[in-house]
């Protein structure tokens, strides 16, 4: 790929965001780009400021320092680039009046990109009842209304912030399973918004980490598990292999000890494992997100890089 198409490619991009609620920083020089056609995963503790990011990247707060791009355009008060974009925000409220079939007509007329009967096929897979009144629904068919909403929008930017509360473990299955389906057919981008991390981590392409309003994670699922393993055996042989690399966890179990190593491993780092007694295993990408958040202060040597 030339920098030319990474460049087309690119319909987000954020370039030291700051935002401030009085005293209250919420983001703090975030940068990072999005691509088209790509799921990402922005993740973070509570509070670390991923709902704040969303509601600037759909133009529902301005930053208060900074510059964000959306299909090339500020997407505040910008009704150009807000027809492109579909946010399900978390705990989602609708009329509380108007019937669900009347909700949808009304996302129908909002958003270009509808399809009525990939609606149609959602409300019938999520059991919604399409006569009811918004205020008669449960806190789980709020929810998968939403779901139906963001899916079936289309858009080419649609975000979800913790769509589910509420949602069995069947519907949340269902909405990766049809999610994934149809983000084959259609590709687009999605911003998935999760503290279910392992639920979704084989949906994510790519991650973004907040920590304290910062981004503190900006990379592709793959390349992100691939230079991170755990080392786990005798611990003597344990801190010997690890004594010149990046420790973001280190837990003693009796004799033996187990290690959470950032950076990649070579064959031969791979060889010298095994001869020493040593297991390598692959760390999950919740448990890279928590040793990278929990003000985790990993043990870098000079030297080494993340
Ligand atoms: N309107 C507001 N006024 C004051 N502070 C706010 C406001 N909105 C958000 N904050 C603060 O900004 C910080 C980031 O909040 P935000 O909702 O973006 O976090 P989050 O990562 O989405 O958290 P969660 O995972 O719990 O939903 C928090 O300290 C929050 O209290």
């Amino acid at each position: 790929m030339s920098i030319t198409d990474i460049d087309r490619d690119t319909i987000v991009s954020v370039r030291a965001i700051g935002k401030r609620y009085g005293d209250v920083t919420a983001l703090d020089d975030v940068s990072f780009d999005l691509q088209a056609g790509k799921i990402y995963g922005l993740l973070g503790r509570n509070g670390a400021g991923k709902t704040t990011l969303m509601k600037i990247l759909t133009g529902q707060e301005a930053a208060s320092s900074g510059t964000v791009n959306v299909f090339e355009g500020s997407p505040f008060e910008n009704a150009d680039v807000l027809r492109n974009l579909c946010f399900v925000k978390e705990s989602q409220k609708y009329p509380e009046d108007m019937k669900v079939k009347h909700v949808l007509t009304a996302a129908e007329l909002l958003l270009p990109g509808w399809d009525r009967d990939f609606a149609g096929r959602l409300m019938d897979d999520f059991r919604l009842p399409d006569r009811r009144r918004v205020k008669k629904l449960s806190r789980g068919m709020t929810s998968a209304l939403g779901i139906v909403i963001g899916l079936a929008s289309r858009a080419p930017l649609t975000l979800f912030d913790e769509p589910y509360l509420g949602l069995d473990a069947v519907a949340r299955q269902l909405f990766y399973d049809r999610l994934l389906a149809d983000y084959a057919e259609h590709p687009r981008t999605i911003v998935l918004s999760t503290h279910l991390i392992d639920e979704v981590s084989n949906l994510l392409e790519h991650v973004v980490v907040i920590d304290g309003g910062r981004a503190v994670v900006d990379e592709d699922v793959d390349s992100l598990l691939g230079r991170h393993a755990t080392v786990g055996g005798p611990s003597a042989a344990v801190d010997a292999f690890v004594a010149h690399r990046t420790v973001l966890h280190h837990e003693q179990l009796g004799g033996h000890a187990r290690a959470t190593i950032q950076g990649l491993l070579t064959g031969p780092d791979r060889e010298d494992a095994t001869r020493r007694g040593l297991e390598l295993s692959p760390v999950s990408l919740q448990q890279i997100t928590i040793r990278n958040t929990v003000g985790g202060e990993a043990h870098r040597p000079e030297g080494a890089k993340p």
